[in-house]
């Protein structure tokens, strides 16, 4: 049921992670309707507009972001969009939750956040939704409280059914290791400073060009370390975290079960949305990570491309921002 308060949305870009939201918003999330459906392939954005009844299609998303039924704005884009798109909801002044990555490079993204902190009022959300997730929660309230005693190693795997057609080990990088960059700055409170990609030997089942699995080390700002398995084309979907302690050690991600990161992650894609639909409309407009978690994966993703080139440990560099508003780590 919607009432004349309810935010109104639109959403752009209605592919699988687009289209999965339109119906999260219409169907489970409260305070909010889908006004605007937009996606450069208008006949998918036709046939998506039909599980958000009263929504209107637009093929432009430009158009979408300053229409007056329009009150925020979910990007679902394909990756390579979401700049150009984030910038404009900046210069409307419409909140925005952005699917990860901010932006496939580390300038772009920190360009968004110095615009927003120009503008002196957070407006960005990026949609890292493993934040969101009931075990990613417990698991960091559970290094928060002590209980493990200080943190010292994160073991993380993060293995998929297939990689889409045309994935690249860049994309391995940008599009999927990037979860683990966000969780580990989530789950150790601080900021990555090295990342060495390595290349093992490939798995014979790996297009040619794609180098699977990638076994990734990346040093935090206090000595710690952490390492990640990326394998998109494993056969099954398994995403593991483990957190070792000074105390002890603690695993989550052994006991569910999908083939489908869309199932599941579910209840977190849900909890992320109904989050951030709150704080739009309370006037706080981001309630989650922001600009600046976007930004800071973005730079450990562009070090970790020119690991993967170069075979070397590459340092990064955040460039501080004088922000208006907290930044978010
Ligand atoms: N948080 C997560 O777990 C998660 C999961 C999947 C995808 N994603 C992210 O969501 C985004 C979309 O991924 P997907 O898997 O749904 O991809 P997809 O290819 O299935 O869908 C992308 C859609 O965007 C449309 N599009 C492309 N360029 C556009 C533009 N300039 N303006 C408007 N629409 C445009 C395409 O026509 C397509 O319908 C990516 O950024 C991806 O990284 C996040
Ligand atoms: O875009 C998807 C999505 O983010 C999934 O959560 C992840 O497991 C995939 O590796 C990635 O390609």
């Amino acid at each position: 049921m919607t009432d004349r308060t309810d935010l109104r949305v639109a959403v752009l870009g209605v592919g699988r992670m687009g289209a999965d939201h339109v119906a999260r918003l219409h169907d489970e999330i409260t305070g909010a309707q889908v006004t605007v459906v937009s996606d450069v392939a208008i006949d998918r954005a036709t046939a998506i507009a039909l599980n958000a009844p009263g929504s209107r299609v637009l093929a432009d998303p430009f158009e979408a972001i300053v229409s007056d039924d329009v009150d925020a704005v979910v990007i679902a884009s394909s990756s390579a969009a979401h700049e150009a798109q984030v910038r404009a909801c900046l210069a409307a002044g419409r909140p925005v939750l952005c699917e990860k990555p901010l932006t496939t490079r580390a300038q772009t993204a920190l360009d968004i956040v110095t615009a927003e902190a120009e503008l002196g009022t957070p407006l960005v959300q990026v949609g890292f939704m493993r934040r969101f997730d009931h075990e990613y929660v417990e698991l960091k309230k559970r290094l928060d409280s002590g209980a493990l005693g200080q943190p010292l190693l994160l073991h993380f795997a993060h293995r998929n059914v297939t990689a889409p057609a045309g994935y690249t080990s860049v994309n391995a990088i940008n599009e999927t290791l990037v979860h683990e960059i966000d969780a580990t700055r989530f789950l150790l409170g601080e900021e990555i400073v090295a990342i060495t990609v390595h290349s093992p030997t490939a798995n014979s089942a790996a297009p040619v060009g794609l180098h699977d699995p990638l076994l990734v080390l990346m040093e935090s700002a206090s000595g710690r370390l952490v390492d990640v398995e990326v394998f998109v084309t494993y056969g099954a979907y398994e995403v593991r975290a483990e957190a070792v302690g000074e105390r002890g050690a603690a695993m989550i991600g052994t006991t569910r079960r999908s083939t489908d990161f869309r199932e599941y992650f579910q209840q977190a894609y849900r909890s992320e949305l109904q989050t951030w639909v709150d704080a739009v409309r309370v006037g706080t407009n981001v309630n989650g990570p922001g600009a600046w978690d976007g930004y800071a994966a973005a730079a450990v993703c562009e070090a970790g491309v020119e690991s993967l080139r170069t075979g070397q440990r590459v340092d990064v560099h955040l460039t501080p921002v004088r922000a208006s508003h907290p930044q978010r780590g």
